[in-house]
Order: structure tokens, then sequence, then C-alpha cells
């Protein structure tokens, strides 16, 4: 899927150079391009990327400190600055936009779903926000901008790529030490998932194309991508076991969005070197992706790849319902409650009523 990123505020301006340099070091030619904004000078000087700095009238290049409603006010104001950036940049060759935003802080939290509305108005391509949701022990400030920010973001964009930063943190590590090894990690999986569908010239049908990726992530709402790869035998017949093991892994364990598998649609996607897919073993993971995530339409593929691994990615659509989902939700309006103190409510009702304020 040919795609242009736009990362907004610091995490989304880290993570987008992690894609963009993944991309390109593979070789892939995913990404057309890349673009970052942000309120905060300091953070866009030494990302090697086209940059745009929002926000100055306001904030002085100092960045909104968290206050994503300043955050949401400077790129709605700000706007034609970055539209401007992006002119010449999604070209026709484009297949979609991918807004890049960490959701606990000012900038990235408040500023994508405002930008992701107004690309939508001007560009045919679905636009995805690929949104990283604070840890669990970052502060209440940043569990409730989160919580708003995704509930307008699920309205606002085409489907959120939702990323969980305490799924890819390493036992005794801060979050901040980790940051760098948790964006390489994302930065696998996603570009792994936007190099998929390119590999489709003079190669059989099993193998997945971009429309497939696209067909998964229709339904709309949060999305989970999950990946796990092992050592692959010259011999397709003996990696049957592999396949369904390293699918298993990718969705229970591998997760972008840990208890997520709750799932609207899925797509299984089997990379590595052709003559080692075992045609069996990805019709097996399939079927078994449709009993977990109890989803009818679970479409599988290939993604040929010179590797003597073979890895599993499994895009899942349609997780808000899942327990992780909910239970995130349940936390954002908790902090809420913090500093409100009011009566407790079903957190299924989270989506539907006014205790957790939509941004826009
Ligand atoms: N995965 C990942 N998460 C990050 C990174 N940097 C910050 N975060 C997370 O993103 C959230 C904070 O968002 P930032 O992007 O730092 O904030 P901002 O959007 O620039 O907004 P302001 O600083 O308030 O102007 C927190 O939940 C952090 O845990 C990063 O490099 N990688």
């Amino acid at each position: 899927m040919k795609t242009v990123l736009i990362g907004v505020g610091q995490a989304g301006g880290k993570l987008t150079t992690a894609l963009q340099s993944f991309d390109r070091q593979m070789g892939f030619g995913a990404v057309l391009d890349a673009v970052a904004v942000n309120t905060a000078k300091a953070d866009l000087q030494s990302l090697p990327v086209e940059t745009v700095l929002i926000g100055q009238d306001r904030v002085n290049g100092h960045g909104v400190g968290g206050d994503n409603e300043l955050g949401a006010e400077v790129m709605e104001s700000d706007q034609t600055e970055v539209m401007s950036a992006l002119d010449g940049r999604v070209t026709a060759e484009a297949e979609s936009i991918f807004v890049v935003a960490g959701l606990g802080g000012g900038s990235g939290s408040g500023g994508a779903p405002v930008l992701a509305k107004a690309l939508r108005r001007v560009y045919d391509v679905p636009v995805y926000v690929l949104g990283i949701l604070p840890g669990q022990d970052e502060g209440a400030m940043y569990q409730v901008n989160a919580g708003r920010s995704l509930k307008t973001i699920a309205r606002e964009s085409d489907a959120v790529l939702l990323v969980d930063n305490d799924a890819f943190r390493s036992s005794g590590e801060s979050m901040s030490e980790g940051y760098d090894a948790i964006n390489e990690a994302i930065a696998r999986r996603v570009g792994l998932l936007l190099a998929a569908g390119e590999a489709t010239e003079g190669v059989g049908e099993s193998v997945v194309d971009t429309s497939e990726v696209i067909n998964t992530l229709r339904s709309g709402g949060i999305a989970a991508l999950g990946y796990a790869s092992a050592e692959a035998s010259p011999d397709a017949e003996d990696n049957i076991n592999t396949v369904m093991s390293t699918t298993r892994r990718a969705v229970l364990t591998g997760t972008s969005l840990p208890d997520a598998s709750d799932a609207d649609s899925a797509l299984v996607i089997v990379a590595g070197e052709p003559d080692t897919i075992p045609r069996k073993g990805v019709e097996r993971a399939r079927r078994w992706v449709e009993e977990e995530t109890g989803s009818l339409q679970v479409r599988g593929g290939d993604f040929p790849l010179e590797s003597g691994r073979l890895a599993s990615l499994v895009l899942l659509g349609g997780v808000e319902r899942s327990e992780r989902v909910e239970s995130f939700m349940e936390r954002a309006r908790e902090a809420i409650d913090q500093a409100k103190t009011e009566t407790r409510e079903d957190p299924k009702e989270m989506w539907h009523n006014d205790d957790l304020d939509d941004l826009l």
C-alpha cells in the first residue's frame, strides 16, 4: 500500500521517521513521503523529513504541554500550512495516508483528529491514524487525553491502527528508555503490512494485495496488528506447524493491542520465501483466526520475501468491543472520575455518553 506519512507531535514525528527508515532499509518503496508537524520547535529539529511548525502565535515553538484542546485549536487554525506542505507529496500513486501520533500528549492527541478530518475532505484515498496509547503507569492526564482523542479519531478517520506502548515494553525498562526499541518494533510490523500488498506483479494469486488490507479496515473503528516469526525449513510441508504457531503467537502475544482478539474482520499474511510457504498451513491458520476472532470475514495471503524465516502478520479490524479497548476506556474514565468524582457507568457506554467528551 503506497502511503504518505504525517507524524503529529513528538511521538508521531519519531515513529514516522522510524517507519520511513525501515521502508528504505528494506527497499520496499511503500512509503512515498513523510512530513512531521509539531508545536515544539526542538522536537522537529532532528527529524530527517519535511517539517511544519504550527501554533507559533500561541505557544511560540514551545509545545502545548499536554493540553490537547489547545493542540486541536492550533491544528485547526494552521491547517492550511500543513495542507500546503502536503501538496505534491500525496501523488496519484498514493493509496492511503497515515496520520501518526501519540494519543497521550497534547499536539499529536489534539492535532491528529483535526488533521484526519481535513485530509478526508480533500483526498479520495483512505485516511488512517496510527495511534499510540499511553502505558498504564503514565499519569491521569495522558489517559484522559488518549481516551478523548481515541473516541474522536475513531469517528474522524477511516480506521485507527492502535498500538499500546505497554505491548512492546521490556521488563524493567522505563517507558522513555524503551521508546526507540518500541518504535522499531512498530515500524517493522506496520512497514511489512504496507509493503505486503506491493509485491503483486507477476506472482501467484495467493499473494496478498493492497485492496485486501483496505477491505479489512473498511468497517472503520479500531484495528490492531499482530506479528511473530520463526526459522523456516526449506521444505514447505515441514512448515505447516510453524505457520500455525507464528499465527497463534501473532494474535495472542505479539499484538499491538494485547487481549484484543474479538474482531469484525481479519487478514492473515504469511511472509517468507514462496517455496517455503505451506498452502495447507496458511489455510489452517486462516481458519484458526476465524475461530479466535469470531469473524467470518478472514482473508489470507502470502508476502514473498527473501528470508530464511517465516512470519505471520495478522491485521484485525473492528476490535473496539474487545476487553482491551474497554479496559483502556475505563482507565481514561477513572482518571476523569479522580478529578470530578462522578457516578460509575458501564464502560461500553463510554462510546455513547458524554463523560468523556469528544474533542471536536
Ligand atoms: N511509542 C512511542 N511513544 C512515545 C514516544 N514519545 C512519546 N511517546 C508517548 O506519547 C505520549 C506523549 O505524546 P508526545 O508525542 O510526547 O506529545 P506531543 O503530541 O508532542 O504533545 P505536547 O508535548 O503536549 O506538545 C505519551 O503517552 C508517551 O508515552 C516515542 O518515541 N514512541
